[in-house]
């Protein structure tokens, strides 16, 4: 097994799997202070004791507002190119619900490359509960995914995840800052392994390996 990555610079482009694609300039501002507004929105509906008129009055503010903003409509699969230093591009997906910058369920888990993968910060409220007090197992395997995922893309080898392998160690606080690492460890043909661990005040919480296998680019 070895580590046979790719250049960065062949990376697919989504438009060749006809993907629609959107650059950070064709989202308005105002578009991650709703996200935002949103996603503080769910905590506060998770968790309010407001009695019922209060909630009756809540309950349609937000049921108009849904309805005005479904009038327009991005289509779903929709990726967001952001421009590279080197004069590439790296593609993440609008909507995805652990990293997706429109998306209000995600936590938002914040990424950067590193010189051996990448590392993502990320702080879950209570929404994202599991046992009381703790993260949802699920969401853990699920920041893991992703950031598995990006890693073997941040080495040039888009791909999805075929097989995903978690031990959990610790218990994950909510409402606490959790630091994700994540690297390619390996190669074999269109097989990229890859490693990665969740760190509460340096403590491992979870750790997780992945197969992830390639995409083929159409044509
Ligand atoms: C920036 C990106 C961030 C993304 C983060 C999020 C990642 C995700 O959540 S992805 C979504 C979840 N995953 C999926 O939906 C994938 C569903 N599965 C599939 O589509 C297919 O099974 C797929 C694409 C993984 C593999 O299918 P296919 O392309 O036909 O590959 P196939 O020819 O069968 O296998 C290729 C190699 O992978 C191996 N392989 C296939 N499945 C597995 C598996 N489950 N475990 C281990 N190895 C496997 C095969 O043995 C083969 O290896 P070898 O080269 O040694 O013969």
């Amino acid at each position: 097994m070895s580590v046979d990555a790719a250049p960065v610079s062949e990376l697919p482009d989504p438009r060749d799997f006809g993907l629609p694609v959107v650059t950070e300039d064709d989202l308005p501002d105002e578009l991650g202070t709703l996200v935002a507004r949103v996603h503080d929105l769910v905590d506060a509906v998770a968790h309010t004791e407001a009695g019922s008129a209060e909630l009756a009055q809540a309950s349609a503010t937000v049921h108009e507002l849904t309805e005005r903003l479904n009038v327009k409509r991005r289509d779903i699969g929709a990726m967001l190119e952001r421009p590279r230093s080197d004069g590439g591009a790296d593609y993440e997906t609008l909507t995805n619900v652990v990293s997706g910058r429109s998306n209000p369920a995600a936590p938002p888990l914040v990424l950067e490359h590193t010189d051996d993968g990448v590392r993502a910060r990320v702080t879950l409220n209570g929404t994202y509960q599991g046992p009381p007090g703790l993260a949802h197992g699920g969401w853990v395997a699920a920041m893991l995914d992703q950031v598995l995922g990006s890693a073997s893309a941040a080495a040039g080898m888009v791909g999805l995840t075929a097989n995903l392998d978690v031990n959990y160690r610790n218990p994950t606080p909510l409402n606490a800052p959790l630091e994700l690492t994540a690297r390619v460890t390996g190669t074999e043909r269109r097989k990229v392994f890859v490693s990665a661990e969740i760190r509460h005040n340096g403590e491992v919480t979870a750790e997780g390996t992945a197969v992830m296998v390639r995409l083929d680019v159409p044509g």
